[in-house]
């Protein structure tokens, strides 16, 4: 797999291992950093008046003044400028030697339209605000429409958290071995314009090796292995049973967006679960969606033992209060089914808006039932407001990054948390966690995030392990928004789905 996100600590553990391994040491991975980078801006702007290389005084700076000497070497017409002390005898300090242009104080940089900036100020590094005069750089290069490509990471943006202490705004990033969960997390995606990974001989055993556990949420990691696959003798019943939660008589639509979702998403069969007072405007918009009353905990043990449904949608639309916390509980009082000849779980809740907030004042009775040894397996969807109300302490942290806050989450609550917004992350309580990147501007819109909830129902309904199916859920829904673009309302969501289902599908041959 390529798709794993390695941390700073992470990626400098690789390049130990790598060096340790040979051929190349510190000063080579840097050579093929440099030439990597130098390629790119050979090719991308061959009609530049003068490529700027600004340089620091770590490796990123090293890797800056190779790039500095392969340009100038090509025939670019290059300028050097630089800040801070590097170390001597360092491999930076070795790379500076071997590049024999002039060096100039970054105070004096004024890049100009035409020009091209190389930023290899910081990269991995990071460990303090970048000057007023890198600043200054940059501002000037926005201004100008300089394109900036920045080595590694734009100066100023965490690799570990996406935090940034001022910045460059990228053009391009090129990027070793593998991105950072930097590239992806807000806001340091904002500024990282188009990604580059470039291979500089770190082969995919020493990454395997470091056991990663973060990833970025592409299809490599759900779709060969834990995607529905659709059996031929598949009957309703067996491609499973969504039960969808609806609000009363005046918030329904919320549930319908979400069981439509799990419908599409290839549930056999779905049931909108209606308070007594909302049955009938519930029977006025529903066709293939059944429909059954429910307004007591009796109701629910009721449907439970009879129909044995799949998955369960709590919250969209549903009222804070006392209810929503009494069916949760009620559901979470279920043992957990394990399907030993298919080797899947049989049925887990997707809780999410109103299912997560009728929590805030006393979340630990939700906690204390989510680990329960034999509860059923919990997939919680909280906005940024939702997981604040849940985990207060967690979500005021300065320190954590939302990736960090996503998996403390998810162990304290035993449950897939998919923390959403433009960089959603899903974390599972084991400490895997994936970091979305597939989304668009137009997802965020009523409703989306009740169709989000359904379509996740629909993939644990059938059989996909919680966090796969989390996972999957959030790209597809994301791919779909992408795909439909500006004018999307959420009712449009269900359908635009389907073209993506039948893409990831067909791009099997396995699952075919
Ligand atoms: N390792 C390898 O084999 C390979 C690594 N590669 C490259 O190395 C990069 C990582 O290098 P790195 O670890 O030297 O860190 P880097 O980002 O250069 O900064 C550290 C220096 O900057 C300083 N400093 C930090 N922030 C500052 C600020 N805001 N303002 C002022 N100063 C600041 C900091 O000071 P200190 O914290 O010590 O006070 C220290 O002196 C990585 O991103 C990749 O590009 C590639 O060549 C491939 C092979
Ligand atoms: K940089």
């Amino acid at each position: 797999m390529r798709n794993e996100l390695l941390s700073p600590a992470e990626m400098a553990e690789a390049d130990r291992l790598a060096i340790a391994a040979g051929p190349l040491d510190g000063y080579g991975l840097m050579q093929r950093a440099g030439e990597a980078v130098a390629a790119m801006v050979l090719a991308r702007y061959p009609a530049a008046k003068k490529v700027h290389v600004l340089c620091g005084p770590g490796n990123n700076g090293g890797d800056g003044y190779v790039v500095a000497r392969l340009l100038a070497e090509a025939g670019v017409d290059v300028e050097l400028w630089a800040e801070g002390k590097q170390k001597p005898g360092s491999d930076a300090a070795l790379a500076s030697e071997a590049c024999n242009l002039p060096v100039n104080h970054i105070g004096h940089c004024y890049p100009e339209a035409g020009d091209v900036v190389v930023d290899a100020l910081y990269g991995a590094g990071l460990s303090k605000d970048i000057s007023q005069h890198a600043l200054a750089v940059s501002g000037v290069s926005s201004a100008e429409r300089v394109p900036v490509i920045s080595i590694d990471l734009p100066s100023g943006v965490s690799g570990e958290t996406g935090q940034m202490r001022g910045h460059f705004d990228a053009a391009v990033t090129v990027t070793f071995a593998r991105k950072k969960p930097g590239h992806l997390l807000m806001p340091g995606r904002r500024v990282c314009g188009e990604i580059i990974v470039a291979d500089i001989g770190i082969p995919d055993s020493i990454i395997d090796q470091l056991k990663i556990t973060t990833f970025e949420n592409t299809p490599d990691l759900w779709l060969r292995w834990y995607f529905p696959r659709t059996a031929i003798d598949a009957h309703k019943y067996k491609r499973g049973h969504v039960a969808v939660f609806s609000g009363g008589s005046s918030a329904t639509g919320a549930a319908r967006l979400s069981a439509l979702a799990a419908a599409r998403t290839g549930a056999g069969a779905v049931t909108v679960l209606s308070p007594g007072n909302a049955m009938q405007v519930n029977a006025a918009h529903l066709t293939s969606i059944m429909l059954r009353k429910a307004d007591t905990i009796e109701d629910i043990a009721e449907y439970l033992a009879e129909r044995q449904p799949s998955a369960f949608v709590l919250g969209p639309g549903f009222g804070i209060g006392e209810r929503a916390r009494a069916f949760a509980l009620r559901l979470l009082q279920q043992n957990r089914v394990y399907d030993y000849d298919r080797g899947i779980e049989l049925w887990g809740i997707v809780l999410d808006a109103d299912g997560l907030t009728s929590f805030r004042d006393n979340p630990d009775t939700l906690f204390e039932a989510s680990h329960r040894a034999l509860a059923p397996p919990l997939v919680f969807t909280p906005h940024e407001g939702e997981f604040a109300r849940l985990f207060p302490d967690i979500a005021r942290s300065k320190k954590q990054s939302k990736l960090a806050k996503a998996r403390a989450a998810a162990q304290r609550a035993n449950a897939v948390i998919v923390y959403k917004g433009a960089d959603t992350v899903i974390a599972a309580p084991d400490g895997h966690a994936a970091i979305n990147a597939n989304g668009a501007p137009w997802l965020a819109t009523a409703g989306s995030g009740d169709v989000l909830a359904g379509i996740i129902a629909g993939l644990l309904a059938q059989g996909m392990p919680p966090f796969k199916a989390a996972c999957a859920g959030v790209w597809i829904h994301a791919e779909a928004g992408r795909r439909f673009g500006p004018g999307m309302i959420a009712e449009d969501l269900p359908l635009a789905i389907v073209p993506v289902l039948h893409e990831l599908i067909e791009n099997q041959p396995d699952l075919r």
